[in-house]
């Protein structure tokens, strides 16, 4: 089922032509004439506007291959960073998200539980910071909402619940936090989804990333499916769409064309890595005037 519709998304979204960035994905075709089954800027190729389901299986299944295989060279690289580079990084990434403008002026943020065992960056100094309503300097800020992930079954369903406090988390079946939909009173948790006043801020882990906004996650498609949906939500909502930022490590930044994409991926705004904010959308650029 879930196969069928992804066919036909990557086929009505292969034949829209000069697109702006915003669909950045559109201006991709997935081509399985290489046996490397690479994908193509559309240009020089625009009269090639349908291709067969077999054509576009083949692409997909090249494009998982691809993946799963850049997932584990990026993981075996994380394994290889020393614990002092680590720290020292997720410390200089931490600062310069509590440091960005656009943190400081979000007032309800989505953000990850980092893991430390998946060598994720760091997120505990900006939940703390988020949940004790202090900036960098220990200032007493505006509360911001905070929304975290929760895994709802292994077909990429994952919710976004809002949470007060660190205690309200324990650890799933892959040994990461998460909240239970209701609390210790026994109220509902509010879901993201539901949530009345517009998402300002994402936090992204993933695997690797690239300058062009191009992100890999764990593979669950979990953040690709709940992110459309958020967008959909927003735009039914005339909301202002959130800002995509991922935290990065150095070494998970990669050349442009080596991330495979397809058309489900959503591309993210920005990234932070150790070296500064990499500003990639039109939104992102604008953020960090
Ligand atoms: N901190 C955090 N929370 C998150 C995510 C995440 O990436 N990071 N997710 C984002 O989706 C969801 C969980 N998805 C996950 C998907 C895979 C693995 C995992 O353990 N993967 C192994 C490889 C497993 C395999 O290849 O079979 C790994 O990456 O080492 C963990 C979480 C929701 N919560
Ligand atoms: N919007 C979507 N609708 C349906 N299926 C999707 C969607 N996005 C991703 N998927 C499916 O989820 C699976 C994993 O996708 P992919 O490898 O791109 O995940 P990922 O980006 O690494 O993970 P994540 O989004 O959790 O960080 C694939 O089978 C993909 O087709």
């Amino acid at each position: 089922m879930r196969k069928y519709g992804l066919i036909q998304k990557t086929k009505e979204v292969l034949m829209i032509q000069n697109c702006p960035f915003a669909s950045s994905a559109a201006q991709f075709y997935l081509s399985s004439r290489s046996s490397r089954s690479v994908i193509h800027p559309l240009p020089g190729d625009a009269h090639r506007s349908f291709i067969t389901m077999n054509e576009v299986d083949v692409s997909l299944d090249a494009i998982a291959k691809q993946k799963k295989s850049l997932r584990s060279k990026v993981r075996k690289e994380l394994k290889g960073m020393s614990i002092a580079q680590r720290s020292q990084e997720d410390t200089a990434i931490q600062n310069i998200v509590l440091e960005a403008s656009w943190f400081k002026s979000s007032q309800s943020v989505c953000a990850y539980i980092s893991c430390d065992s998946l060598r994720e960056v760091n997120t505990s100094k900006i939940l703390s910071a988020i949940l004790c309503n202090t900036d960098e300097e220990g200032q007493k800020q505006k509360r911001k909402k905070l929304y975290v992930p929760r895994i709802e079954d292994r077909n990429s369903h994952m919710r976004m619940f809002n949470i007060s406090s660190t205690s309200d988390l324990s650890p799933n079946s892959m040994n990461i936090l998460e909240p239970a939909p209701v609390d210790s009173d026994g109220n509902q948790r509010e879901d993201v989804m539901q949530a009345t006043d517009p998402v300002d801020l994402f936090l992204l882990p993933g695997v690797a990333f690239d300058r062009s906004g191009r992100r890999l996650g764990r593979g669950g498609g979990y953040y690709d499916v709940l992110l459309k949906k958020y967008q959909e939500v927003a735009a039914e909502r005339k909301w202002n769409q959130p800002l995509l930022v991922a935290l990065s490590y150095s070494l998970q930044i990669m050349d442009e064309g080596v991330i495979p994409v397809t058309p489900n991926d959503i591309h993210v705004d920005a990234i932070v890595s150790p070296a500064g904010v990499i500003p990639i959308s039109h939104a992102a650029l604008r953020g960090c005037d």
